[in-house]
C-alpha cells in the first residue's frame, strides 16, 4: 500500500493510535478523515475506559466519525489515500457541523437521524452521493453544492418548497419521498437527472419537468388527476402514478420508451384507455389494480387484447395462451373467424331435418363445379364474376349470396345479392340454410345452399365472390371450387377506387386497403391456396386474364374457341329428335363434365389412384352378370338419397332390389328429390332450374324451339344410351341421382326436354 508523504505541518497520526484498527495512510493539506488530531480523536475512549461515557446530545463526535469511516482510496484529487465514505446511520443525530473537516468525503450517509442542517456539506467538495433520508431536514438543498453531486436521498424529511438546482447538473439520482412538496419546480437544469422520486407528497399537478432525461420517475401518492407535461419526457422507461386521481392514460402516447407503469389505486374506468398505451412498443408492465376499470366485464382480457405488448399485467404475468383468447376473442384471424363459422353452420344444419341437395353434393369423382372469385372489397371481382357469367353462360352462373346490407344505387334485390333484414339473415343461419357466412363492415353476408342449388340445378357451375375468410370458410365444406384471388398492386389506384365508388367511411378504405396484405400473405405464405391469382389495377386487363384463366380451365382452347360461346359450335340442340337429344347430351355432358373435371382442383396420384381404383369396382358391377347388376348401382345411388328422405320421415329405406317409384314432378323442395328410376328406362330428375328468373349474366328465356319448361322438372336421355354414360354418370355421384344426368349444356338448361321413351 502507498502511503503519502508527511506533511510538514501536520503529522501523520498512526493507525493504531487514532483509529484504532484503522489503517491511516492518509494526508493532506486540508482536514480529511483520516487528519484527525490524535487529541480529539482518543477523548471518546479515554472517558470510556475512566468509566464515564458519553453523553449522547446528538452531536457527532470525533470518535463517532472515526468508527464510522470507510471506503479507503485515493482521493478525488488523486493526490493522497483517504476514506471516502462515512456512514451513520440511526445515531439520533442531530448536530454534524463536525464533519466541515471531512472535506475528502465522497459518500455520506446519516439517514435515521434528527438532522435539521445540513451545512456541513457545502464543505464537501467531492461528495458523489448524499443519504439524508430519515431526518428533520426543512430546507430543500440547504447547502453549497458539491460539483459532481449525483446521488441526493431526501426522503423523509420535512421539505415543501423545492429551489432551482441549476448548480446540480450532475445530479443524477433525486428521492424526495415523503415530504410536503406541493408543486415539482426548479429542476429544469439538473441536465443529468435520470431518476427522480416524489412519492408521497401534496402535488397535485404534473409540471416542471419540462425535458429532463428521466429514465424512472415516481409520483405515487400525490393528488395527481391528469396526466400532463411529460410527453417530451422521451426517455421515460418506468412511471410510477399509482394512488393519484387519474382518470385518463391521455398523455403517455409518446412515451415510446415506456417499458414499466404503474397506475394502480387510480380512477381509470374505461379500458378504451388503453387505447393512449396502446402504440408504446416496449410496454412490458402494466398495473391497473384497484381501479374502476377492474370491474368491467372481460377487463382482463381486452386489456391482454389491447396491450399485446405486456408481459405483466397487474402483477401476474401474461400468458400466451390468454393472449390467443383475447385475439380470438377482439380481432380472430381469418382462419379462426372461418374455422367458427364453418362450425356455426355444420351445427345449425345438423339441427336441422336433413336435406338431399341433389345437384351439389359431393361426388366419388369429381365435385360440383365453382369459381370463387376471391379479393378485398371493390378489387372489382363482383364485376367480374357478372361479365364472365354473361360472357360464359354456358358454364357458369352467378350465385347470389344473401347480405343485410341495403342495395347500393341501381342495385336490384336478386340481382347482386338477396338483401334481407339482420333478423331474417338469423333466421337463415339458425335454419341451417348457410354454406358460409361473413360479418363484413358491420353487415352479413352470406352464400346459402340454395344459392348455388340453385345454379347447379340448371346445369351450370356457380360462380361467387367473396373476401378471405369466405373462402377460408368454404375450404373446410365439401365444396372444392377453383380459387381465383383478384388482388390489386397498386395502391394509390386501388385507393383511387375506393373513393370514387364513394360508399365507403375512411375507416372502411382503410381496412380493404390493410387486407391486401392478408390476402398477399396468405398467397405467399401458402402457395397454391388460390389456384390461380390476378392483378386487378386495371380491369379491362384483370378481366381478360380471367376469361384465359377460364378457358383453359375449361380446356376452350384445344376446342378451337375464342370466347364461350364459340367454343360450342356444334351447340344448336333443337330438343326436335332423339337423335339431337343424344348428341346434344353428349356434348353438354362433356362440356359439363370438363367444367366439372376443370374447375375441380388437381388431385394427388394417390387420389387419382384411389378414384380408379372405385371406378373399376363400379363398372365391375355395371358389367355384372345378373341383368339388374346394370341398374343397382343408380339404384343405389338414389336410394341413399331417397333413404335420407325416408329416414327423415321415420321410414326405412328401401331395399336395394325393390323397384324404384315413378318419377314425380320435382317440387323446389331438394326434399323431395325422387329416387331414381331405374336408369335402363328411366331418367334422372333434376330440380327445378330457375326458370324464367332473370339475372344477369346467366342469359334468361327459352330458347326458340324449346319447350316451355312449366314444370320444373327436367327428364335426361338415360344414361345406358349413350356408350359410357351410365359408368361416367353413376359414378360421378354416390349419394345423388341428379349429377350424373346434368342437364345439356348450354340450351338443355332452360327448358325441360322431354321425356324419351327408354330403351
Ligand atoms: N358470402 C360471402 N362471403 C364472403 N364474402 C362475401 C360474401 N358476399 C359478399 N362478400 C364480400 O363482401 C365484401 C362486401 O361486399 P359488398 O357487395 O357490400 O361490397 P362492394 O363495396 O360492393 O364491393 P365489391 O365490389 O367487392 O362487391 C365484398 O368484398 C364481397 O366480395
Amino acid at each position: 500500500m502507498s502511503v503519502s508523504p508527511p506533511s510538514s505541518h501536520m503529522p501523520v497520526v498512526p493507525a493504531d493510535v487514532t483509529l484504532g484498527a484503522q489503517v491511516s495512510v492518509g494526508y493532506s493539506h486540508a482536514p480529511s478523515a483520516l487528519q484527525v488530531p490524535a487529541s480529539i480523536t482518543t477523548r471518546g475512549s479515554e472517558e470510556e475506559e475512566e468509566g464515564n461515557p458519553k453523553e449522547d446530545d446528538g452531536e457527532l463526535t470525533e470518535e463517532e466519525v472515526s468508527g464510522c469511516l470507510h471506503d479507503l482510496g485515493p482521493s478525488a484529487t488523486g493526490l493522497e489515500y483517504t476514506y471516502r465514505a462515512l456512514s451513520i446511520p440511526g445515531r439520533n443525530l442531530t448536530d454534524i457541523s463536525l464533519l466541515h473537516n471531512y472535506v475528502h468525503l465522497q459518500r455520506l450517509e446519516v439517514p435515521h437521524n434528527k438532522i435539521k442542517d445540513l451545512s456541513c456539506v457545502s464543505h464537501m467538495p467531492y461528495l458523489l452521493f448524499l443519504d439524508a433520508s430519515h431526518n428533520e431536514i426543512s430546507q430543500f438543498f440547504g447547502f453549497h453544492p458539491p460539483k459532481n453531486l449525483k446521488e441526493v436521498d431526501f426522503s423523509y424529511n420535512q421539505m415543501s418548497e423545492m429551489k432551482a438546482l441549476s448548480a446540480y447538473s450532475s445530479l443524477c439520482r433525486l428521492n424526495l419521498d415523503h415530504n410536503s412538496f406541493r408543486e415539482i419546480r426548479g429542476l429544469e437544469m439538473c441536465s443529468s437527472l435520470t431518476h427522480l422520486s416524489l412519492a408521497h407528497n401534496r402535488i397535485y399537478q404534473l409540471k416542471g419537468l419540462g425535458k429532463l432525461p428521466l429514465r424512472e420517475l415516481c409520483l405515487r401518492g400525490n393528488h395527481i388527476r391528469k396526466i400532463e407535461n411529460i410527453e417530451k419526457i422521451w426517455t421515460l422507461q418506468t412511471l410510477d402514478l399509482s394512488s393519484n386521481k387519474i382518470q385518463s392514460l391521455s398523455g403517455l402516447q409518446n412515451l415510446h420508451l415506456l417499458g414499466s407503469l404503474n397506475l394502480e389505486n387510480n380512477m381509470v374506468s374505461d379500458i378504451k384507455e388503453a387505447k393512449h398505451i396502446h402504440d408504446l412498443p416496449l410496454l412490458r408492465e402494466l398495473n391497473l389494480q384497484r381501479n374502476p376499470v377492474q370491474d368491467e366485464a372481460d377487463y382482463r382480457l381486452a386489456a391482454v387484447f389491447l396491450l399485446q405488448q405486456l408481459s405483466l399485467l397487474d402483477q401476474r404475468d401474461v400468458m400466451a395462451e390468454e393472449k390467443v383468447s383475447a385475439v380470438n376473442k377482439y380481432d380472430p384471424p381469418p382462419e379462426v373467424t372461418a374455422a367458427r363459422d364453418h362450425m356455426m353452420h355444420a351445427v345449425f344444419q345438423l339441427r336441422q331435418p336433413q336435406v338431399i341437395f341433389d345437384s351439389t353434393l359431393p361426388s366419388l369423382n369429381t365435385p360440383y363445379p365453382m369459381l370463387v372469385l376471391a379479393g378485398p372489397q371493390a378489387c372489382g371481382k363482383r364485376e367480374l364474376a357478372h361479365r364472365l357469367c354473361h360472357e360464359f353462360n354456358q358454364f357458369f352462373a352467378y350465385g347470389i349470396c344473401h347480405t343485410t346490407r341495403g342495395p347500393y344505387f341501381g342495385e336490384e334485390d336478386g340481382s347482386d345479392y338477396h338483401y334481407v333484414s339482420e333478423e331474417q339473415f338469423h333466421d337463415m343461419i339458425r335454419a341451417g340454410k348457410f354454406i358460409q357466412t361473413i360479418q363484413y363492415a358491420g353487415h352479413w353476408y352470406g352464400l346459402s345452399r340454395e344459392a348455388i342449388e340453385e345454379v347447379a340445378r340448371e346445369g351450370l357451375a356457380c360462380c361467387v365472390h367473396m373476401e378471405l375468410e369466405g373462402v377460408l370458410s368454404l375450404k373446410s365444406t365439401y365444396f372444392e371450387p377453383r380459387y381465383v384471388l383478384l388482388v390489386p398492386t397498386d395502391q394509390e389506384k386501388y385507393g383511387n377506387r375506393l373513393r370514387r365508388r364513394a360508399l365507403y367511411t375512411r375507416e372502411q378504405m382503410d381496412s380493404a386497403l390493410s387486407r391486401v396484405d392478408a390476402y398477399v400473405r396468405l398467397n405467399r405464405e401458402h402457395p397454391g391456396y388460390f389456384d390461380n391469382v390476378i392483378t386487378c389495377d386495371d380491369t379491362v386487363e384483370a378481366y381478360k386474364t380471367l376469361c384465359q384463366v377460364v378457358r383453359e380451365y375449361l380446356g376452350l382452347e384445344e376446342q378451337g374457341g375464342g370466347d364461350g360461346t364459340s367454343a360450342m359450335p356444334e351447340n344448336t340442340f333443337t330438343g326436335d329428335s332423339l337423335k339431337d337429344t343424344r348428341e346434344q347430351s353428349d356434348l353438354s355432358r362433356n362440356l359439363y363434365g370438363k367444367v366439372q373435371q376443370r374447375l375441380a382442383p388437381p388431385r394427388s396420384p394417390a387420389e387419382v389412384a384411389s378414384q380408379q381404383k372405385r371406378r373399376q369396382l363400379f363398372r365391375e358391377a355395371l358389367t355384372g352378370k345378373s341383368p339388374g347388376a346394370y341398374t343397382q348401382p343408380l339404384n343405389r345411388v338414389s336410394l341413399s338419397a331417397s333413404g335420407s328422405t325416408a329416414l327423415q320421415a321415420g321410414q326405412d329405406p328401401a331395399p336395394l332390389s325393390s323397384p324404384p317409384p315413378e318419377p314425380i314432378e320435382n317440387s323446389r323442395s331438394p326434399t323431395a328429390v325422387p329416387p331414381c328410376p331405374p336408369s335402363g328406362t328411366a331418367w334422372g330428375v333434376l330440380g327445378k332450374g330457375r326458370g324464367q328468373t332473370s339475372r344477369p349474366g346467366t342469359g334468361t328465356g327459352t330458347r326458340p324451339g324449346q319447350p316451355e319448361r312449366s314444370h320444373g322438372l327436367r327428364l335426361l336421355p338415360p344414361a345406358g344410351l349413350i356408350p359410357g354414360v351410365q359408368s361416367e354418370a353413376a359414378s360421378g355421384r354416390p349419394g345423388s341421382n341428379a349429377k350424373p344426368v346434368l342437364p345439356p349444356i348450354p340450351s338443355g338448361r332452360k327448358t325441360a326436354t322431354p321425356n324419351p321413351t327408354p330403351p
